[in-house]
C-alpha cells in the first residue's frame, strides 16, 4: 500500500445525463488538478430521476457510463469509481444498480451490483421502493488490489447499514472501503456520518464516501457531505452541501499505526458466532 490522495466527488445529478456527465467531468478534472490519484463518483452520477425515465434510458445509459468511466480515467490519469448506474437486465424492464472501478489505463478493475435494495417508507412521507425496478445483485462485492494504491472494497449507499458486508471486505484484505451514495436528506442528517464513521472505526479502514447533494427533481433531496474518513474514524475531509469534492491523503503508515494501537480486528471471536 502506498500513500496517495483520494477524492470523494459530490454532485447534484439531474434527469439530464448530458448535464450530469459534464458536471462529473468538471469535478474529476478539478480533483486530478489537486493531485487526486483515486476519484469516486456517487451513486446515480449519470441520472437521478423518475424510475420510468431511468428504464427508458437504461440500455443506452449503461454503455455510456462504462465508456465515460474509461475515457475519464485515461484522460485524467486517475483510478475512477462510477458509484452506481442502471445496467439493464432481461428485456430491459428492470436494471441492476451497478458500480465499476476503472484503472488509469481504462482497464476494468472491479464491478459490483448492489445487493441491498432501499425499500423504505420514511416519516417525512417519502416512499422508496428500489426493488420495484431494480434486481438485487447476487454476489458479495469484490476487493481489488489497485496497482500503486491499496486494496479497495466496493459497496453502494444503503449497504452502509449492513456491517457484515464490510467485515467481509476487510476479511478479504480491504484497506479502503468505497461507499458511494445518494443518501436521502431525511435519513442523512441523523445517520450518514455516524454510519460511515462506525464502518471506518470498527474495520480500522479508510472510508471514501462520494455523495449526491441538494434537490434533484420533485421531492427528492440528497444529504450531501461527501466524506473521507481515516481508520481512527476522524473525518479528514467533508464536501459540505455544494457540488465539489472531499479530498484527503490515504497514508499507509497511519493505517498500520491505528491497527497496532487499536487491534480490535485481531480480538474478534469468530468461534462464538
Ligand atoms: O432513486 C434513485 O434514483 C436511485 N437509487 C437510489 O438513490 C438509492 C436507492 S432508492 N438510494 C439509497 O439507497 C438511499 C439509502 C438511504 O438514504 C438510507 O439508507 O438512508
Amino acid at each position: 500500500m502506498n500513500d496517495f490522495l483520494a477524492a470523494a466527488v459530490q454532485l447534484t445529478s439531474s434527469q439530464d445525463p448530458e448535464i450530469n456527465f459534464n458536471a462529473a467531468e468538471e469535478q474529476i478534472d478539478l480533483a486530478a488538478r489537486r493531485g487526486a490519484d483515486l476519484v469516486g463518483l456517487p451513486e446515480n452520477f449519470a441520472f437521478m430521476g423518475e424510475d420510468s425515465r431511468r428504464l427508458e434510458l437504461a440500455s443506452d445509459l449503461a454503455e455510456r457510463c462504462s465508456r465515460f468511466l474509461v475515457t475519464m480515467a485515461r484522460r485524467y490519469q486517475v483510478v475512477l469509481l462510477g458509484g452506481g448506474f442502471p445496467a439493464p437486465v432481461g428485456d430491459g424492464s428492470r436494471t441492476l444498480n451497478r458500480a465499476e472501478l476503472v484503472d488509469r489505463d481504462g482497464q476494468l478493475l472491479a464491478r459490483y451490483d448492489k445487493i441491498h435494495l432501499f425499500d423504505v417508507d420514511l416519516p417525512d412521507g417519502n416512499t422508496y421502493r428500489e426493488s420495484a425496478t431494480v434486481n438485487a445483485g447476487q454476489e458479495l462485492p469484490p476487493v481489488v488490489d489497485v496497482p500503486g494504491l491499496c486494496k479497495v472494497g466496493l459497496s453502494i449507499c444503503y449497504d452502509v447499514r449492513f456491517p457484515e458486508l464490510y467485515r467481509h471486505l476487510v476479511g478479504a484484505g480491504a484497506d479502503l472501503l468505497m461507499i458511494p451514495a445518494a443518501f436521502t436528506a431525511f435519513t442523512g442528517k441523523d445517520h450518514w456520518q455516524v454510519l460511515l464513521q462506525a464502518r471506518a472505526i470498527e474495520n480500522t479502514a479508510y472510508v471514501l464516501a462520494p455523495a449526491q447533494t441538494g434537490q434533484h427533481y420533485g421531492r427528492r433531496h440528497s444529504h450531501g457531505h461527501a466524506l473521507v474518513i481515516d481508520p481512527w474514524g476522524t473525518v479528514l475531509a467533508d464536501a459540505g452541501v455544494l457540488p465539489g469534492a472531499a479530498i484527503a491523503p490515504v497514508n499507509t503508515a497511519h493505517q498500520g499505526h491505528v491497527r497496532d494501537q487499536m487491534p480490535s480486528l485481531r480480538h474478534r471471536r469468530p468461534a462464538l458466532f
